[in-house]
């Protein structure tokens, strides 16, 4: 990134400089679609999957040979208001039984044969409570966006995004609200399973954190350092990086949502190479999604986050592309084509 005055200007330098879709690869793949030995149409959402690909990968003939699930962990200051039902060692205890292979995304990625990353964002030392402080300074929330880009420079051709950090519902719900406005009530929901008083108490958090807000809800950016989090910051950031790599990306539940919306809401275009993967049971991603214009491929009634309802996706996406490639076509299986 070239230096500035300010480094939220290196972030929206970036947004401008966002690559559009590669139409002559949508192109071809419609071309093939046409001649596989199906009935036009027949694959219904797995065809606009693999046009979709093509679109935001270049490739007119997408595989997906190296899909990644990058989780993204870090605690929040906000959790010692009561507003999980989990203590604050569960995050660090959870990255350790990723490392063990024992977690739910553990099962999924070895089920569909995904990537899996972790990235520890600083778990011991905890942002701020987002009542009373900003969670980051503007250093530092564009370092860590920078950091979530950085995380997929191994190489990637479907980017998962998942997170795991104690609280964090709390602090979406208030990225959400600071973003499309409405009322705390309107935004929080169970997480892991609050009980009415955690909910009670979850809603006068957000309440106050988006209070602190003021004049800064107007900027994107400003909400996420105010009101977000770090794993909130560097899935942003891995969004963007993954528009400048021509890598699709899919986004997750209630949490990931938060990153997408942030940059969103910078320009509504910054998403179009993601596809959300599903919708969670916490109640307001479905009112996220509804801000957006964006509908979800899948509804499992899952809430977990650490990137599980976005692995699921992937396993169709993985398979639609493998559909496109090596299915025989009219001619070379000999079928007869429609009248
Ligand atoms: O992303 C979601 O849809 C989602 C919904 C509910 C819970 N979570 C996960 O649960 C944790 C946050 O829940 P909480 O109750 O501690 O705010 C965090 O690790 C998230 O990954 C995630
Ligand atoms: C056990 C547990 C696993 C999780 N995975 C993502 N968020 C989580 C929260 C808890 C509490």
């Amino acid at each position: 990134m070239s230096p500035s005055a300010l480094p939220f200007d290196d972030i929206r330098n970036l947004v401008a400089e966002m690559p559009g879709p590669d139409e002559a690869a949508v192109e071809t793949v419609r071309a093939r679609d046409s001649q596989l030995t199906k009935p036009a149409g027949s694959l219904g959402q797995l065809e606009s999957i693999v046009e979709w690909l093509a679109a935001w990968s270049g490739k007119p003939v997408p595989k997906i040979t190296r899909p990644l699930v990058a989780i993204f962990a870090t605690n929040h200051g906000v959790a010692d208001k009561g507003v999980s039902a989990y203590p604050q060692s569960v995050t660090r205890q959870m990255l350790e039984n990723f490392a063990a292979g024992g977690a739910a995304i553990n099962q999924i990625c070895a089920a569909y044969d995904l990537g899996l990353k972790i990235f520890d964002l600083a778990i011991d030392m905890p942002t701020p409570s987002i009542t009373d402080e900003d969670a980051l300074d503007e250093p530092n929330c564009a370092a860590t966006m920078a950091y979530g880009m950085e995380a997929i420079a191994g190489g990637t051709d479907l980017l998962c995004l998942g997170e795991m950090g104690i609280a964090n519902t709390t602090v979406a719900a208030a990225v959400f609200n600071g973003l499309f406005g409405g009322t705390a009530a309107d935004w929080v929901g169970p997480g892991t399973g609050v009980d009415a008083a955690g909910l009670e108490r979850k809603r006068a958090a957000v309440e106050m954190a988006v209070s602190r807000l003021g004049a800064a809800a107007k900027d994107p950016l400003e909400v996420l350092r105010k009101v977000g989090g770090r794993e909130i910051a560097a899935m942003a950031g891995a969004i963007l990086a993954a528009r400048l790599q021509r890598t699709p990306v899919i986004v997750d539940g209630f949490v990931s949502t938060a990153a997408a919306a942030v940059l969103y809401k910078m320009d509504p275009s910054t998403l179009d190479h993601c596809l959300f993967g599903h919708v969670s049971a916490e109640p307001a991603h479905r009112r996220a999604l509804e801000a957006m214009g964006k509908t979800a491929l899948l509804d499992l009634g899952m809430r977990l986050g650490e990137g599980t309802g976005a692995a699921m996706a992937a396993g169709i996406v993985k398979a639609a592309a493998q559909v496109h490639a090596d299915m025989a076509t009219f001619d070379s299986a000999g079928v007869s084509q429609k009248d």
